[in-house]
């Protein structure tokens, strides 16, 4: 592979000996990786009914290798179904050390198209918050889809400048990641098209930018808080050196250590000029020691000085400030009548109604009026003449059984594919016998979507955006 000369000479500086075992390492190919939506199925569960074969990825206990060569897990319902997402092995580092809890508040700042954002709020079980930003709202849009297809309904994702967003959420947050944007140098060999784009925009011109990033969302952090910064990129000055700059412009914050894997290299507190030498607990990945692409983390904790507190607390906070709920919305009889098939409890003091649509919202978000968002909440659906439609995003938050109508077809059914297509099914064998009215379909047990039968007939309520074509 043709690789910059300048970029090869800074490898050379950087590896040394190690230098030409990392070049060698282009001829190998690339490895493939996904990850197990644990909100949805548990990795034993996976094992069991995944299709094709997965090797485990060692420091990544829901990650998994597939040969991307011979299969395409994209195409299978079970993707459709939100039970994984595909993501490089080593981008499953940065969700996988952020300790996040149950019930904190997390922020995912530059989180389009959601390869971290889908994790950190899978481990959040639904209690807590989720904000998933991107300043791209193009991106942005995808983002919400994948968060939507993993069944996570306590998010705000919105589509804002980290600047403003750090006017809406002083000291917010429990948990944050800032997977930065960055010149890419560990994505060459996967994507040769990152070596173009690094001419044209290199370590400089992003290091400007993550500094900036950085100190913004260290003010969004609570004292006490962890912020995780991670990049995909070898250089010094879009790693070492940002964890640096943040140290010296705001001295609360400490480095930690990260939870340990073997093929992990530790962070080089040489490559920052006056750097501390505990730089070396962040962590450096190179795809010749381990199995994934280069990557680089960093975790900090903000020490609460108020607090008083010396060593790291890592007890999540719950106390929740201001909140939508309390506001109680008058819950319409149209919802309360689709509800009663629907097992999990409806809780009124969370509905948002704006316009004809119906949100779940989630507990203590602030006033937002002025911030761009594409969702808040879960859209549990519209309402319209009379009648209560329930939308594609509950239908992911729901499982099998919180529904009382439900149509469950086996992976190997051709309907599944059909559904997908968005076509009218036949499913006089599955719900003939039946009442008519909304149904939920499922794959082996996992919602896809919604239906409404009438006469052993299944009218696709599929989401169009959503369906493949073809
Ligand atoms: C490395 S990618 C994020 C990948 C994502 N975390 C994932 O795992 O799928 C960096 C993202 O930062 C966004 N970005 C660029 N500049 C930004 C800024 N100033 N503030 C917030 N996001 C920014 C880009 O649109 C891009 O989606």
């Amino acid at each position: 592979m043709n690789l910059p000369r300048a970029f090869e000479e800074k490898m050379k500086g950087l590896l040394k000996e190690e230098f030409q075992e990392y070049i060698d390492c282009y001829e190998e190919p690339r490895y493939y990786g996904l990850r197990v939506n644990t909100g949805k199925i548990t990795v034993p569960e996976f094992q069991k009914i995944c299709p094709f074969e997965i090797r485990p990825v060692p420091w990544i206990p829901n990650g998994f290798y597939y040969d991307g060569e011979t299969v395409s897990p994209a195409k299978h319902p079970y993707y459709y179904a939100g039970l994984f997402y595909l993501q490089e092995p080593s981008a499953m580092t940065p969700a996988s050390r952020l300790p996040v809890e149950p019930g904190d508040k997390v922020l995912d700042l530059c989180a389009a198209p959601g390869g971290k954002a889908t994790e950190l709020g899978a481990k959040l079980t639904g209690e807590g918050l989720l904000v998933a930003n991107d300043i791209s709202s193009s991106r942005a849009k995808g983002l919400l889809k994948n968060i939507e297809v993993f069944g996570i309904g306590n998010v705000l994702v919105s589509c804002e400048e980290p600047g403003k967003l750090a006017g809406f959420f002083p000291e917010y947050f429990d948990k944050i990641l800032i997977d930065a944007p960055c010149s890419g140098e560990g994505m060459f060999r996967k994507d040769k098209k990152m070596v173009r784009a690094w001419e044209e925009h290199g370590p400089e011109f992003f290091s400007n930018i993550q500094r900036n990033l950085i100190c913004q969302a260290a003010g969004m952090l609570k004292p006490g808080g962890m912020l995780l910064y991670s990049t995909c990129t070898f250089d010094s000055r879009e790693n070492e050196q940002i964890i640096a700059h943040l140290l010296k412009e705001d001295p609360r914050f400490e480095i930690l250590s990260i939870e340990p894997y073997e093929g992990f290299a530790p962070g080089m507190p040489e490559q920052a000029e006056e750097g501390p030498e505990e730089l070396s607990r962040t962590v450096r990945i190179f795809p010749h020691r381990m199995k994934g692409e280069g990557h680089y983390l960093a975790l900090l904790h903000k020490r609460d000085e108020k607090a008083g507190e010396e060593l790291i607390d890592h007890a999540p906070s719950h106390t929740f400030t201001k909140t939508s709920a309390g506001r109680k919305e008058r819950v319409p009889e149209e919802l309360t009548e689709f509800w009663k098939h629907i097992s999990r409890p409806l809780r009124p003091d969370r509905l948002e109604i704006r316009g004809d649509k119906i949100y779940e919202m989630p507990e203590g978000l602030p006033d937002l009026k002025g911030l761009r968002f594409l969702r808040t909440g879960l859209l549990l659906g519209e309402l319209k003449k009379n009648r209560f439609e329930p939308s594609q995003a509950l239908a992911m938050t729901l499982g099998k059984d919180s529904c009382d109508a439900c149509i469950d077809l086996s992976c190997e059914d051709e309907r599944v594919v059909r559904y997908l297509k968005g076509e009218t099914l036949d499913v006089e064998d599955l719900a003939g016998g039946q009442a008519g009215g909304w149904y939920l379909v499922c794959v082996d047990g996992f919602p896809l979507g919604w239906g409404k039968v009438s006469r052993g007939i299944l009218k696709n309520k599929y989401l169009p955006g959503w369906r493949i074509c073809g």
